[in-house]
């Protein structure tokens, strides 16, 4: 028997940052048909916020150190600031949107990463059996649009900050069993480029073998890493299709015609 589809589309901080990318974004994403699932970050806002607040963010291979209070201010702008808003602007379209943090209905247990050579503070790690599929399922078939941030939690009561693009990747991982499931990294660069400041230079395709080339002569580099390496995760762990593109371009991405694509 054919599966139904599902799409799981991952905005990315620098649209969320501009609110008329957002708006146009969210537009779009009201208008995908199907069942569909959105994963957001929020790291430019987060960063921003701390340095008004005297406090510098520290990035090490994509992801955040987070002490305690970097916690307090990714939990304050990623499960509330970000998500609410957003949730309320999808409400306003007619979407029913739903916005959850892991710990919402536990649909998203993670770990705390372990210190080896960096201590990444309060960073959850997730596991094969982190999203509660089921869950996700009965709030896709009651209609509503689940809208999830980049905090889960333990089990423990303790909230962890875990990367969006990961998120993304873990969630279309779970629902495949149950739906045809594709994934749409959105963000502000048209996909992958052979040269970063060039737009016209999407890579239209990438093989998981090419990846490590990619990395090693420099051609992707900083959240383009672990952008990829989630990619890729997500397709080698049965995800029908993942793409990778730019924002104001959904439409075109959902329906498998510009970006990157990665090759099986
Ligand atoms: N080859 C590449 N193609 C496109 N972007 C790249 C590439 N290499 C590095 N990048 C950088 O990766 C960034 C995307 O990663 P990140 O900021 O984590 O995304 P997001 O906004 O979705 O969270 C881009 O803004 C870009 O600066
Ligand atoms: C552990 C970790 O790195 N968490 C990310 C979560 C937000 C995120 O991924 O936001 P973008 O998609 O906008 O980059 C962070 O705090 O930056």
């Amino acid at each position: 028997m054919n599966k139904e589809k599902l799409t799981v589309i991952k905005i990315g901080g620098n649209v969320i940052d501009n609110s008329e990318n957002l708006h146009n974004f969210l537009e779009d994403f009201h208008a995908l048909p199907g069942f569909k699932i959105l994963v957001h970050g929020g790291g430019k806002v987060a960063t921003d916020l701390a340095k008004s607040l005297g406090i510098e963010a520290t990035m090490v291979e994509g992801r955040r150190v987070t002490d305690i209070e970097m916690l307090r201010i990714v939990t304050m702008v990623y499960a509330g600031l970000i998500n609410k808003n957003m949730v309320a602007q999808l409400q306003a379209r007619g979407c029913n949107a739903i916005g959850l943090s892991g710990a919402d209905g536990n649909v998203i247990k993670a770990q705390k990463r372990p210190v080896k050579d960096v201590d990444y503070g309060f960073v959850g790690d997730l596991h094969d059996d982190s999203v509660a599929t089921g869950t996700l399922e009965s709030l896709l078939r009651a209609g509503l649009v689940p809208v999830c941030c980049a905090i889960t939690h333990d089990g423990d009561s303790q909230l962890l900050n875990t990367n969006a693009d990961t998120i993304a990747s873990a969630v279309a991982v779970a629902m495949s069993p149950v739906f045809d499931t594709s994934l749409v990294y959105c963000f502000e660069k048209k996909g992958v480029l052979r040269d970063v400041n060039d737009d016209d230079s999407v890579v239209r395709e990438i093989r998981a073998e090419e990846f490590e080339q990619l990395k090693q002569d420099g051609t992707v580099a900083g959240g383009m890493i672990p952008k990829l390496h989630n990619a890729f995760e997500a397709i080698r762990k049965g995800v029908e299709a993942v793409y990778i593109g730019k924002a104001d371009e959904l439409p075109a991405l959902h329906a498998a015609r510009f970006g990157t694509r990665m090759a099986r």
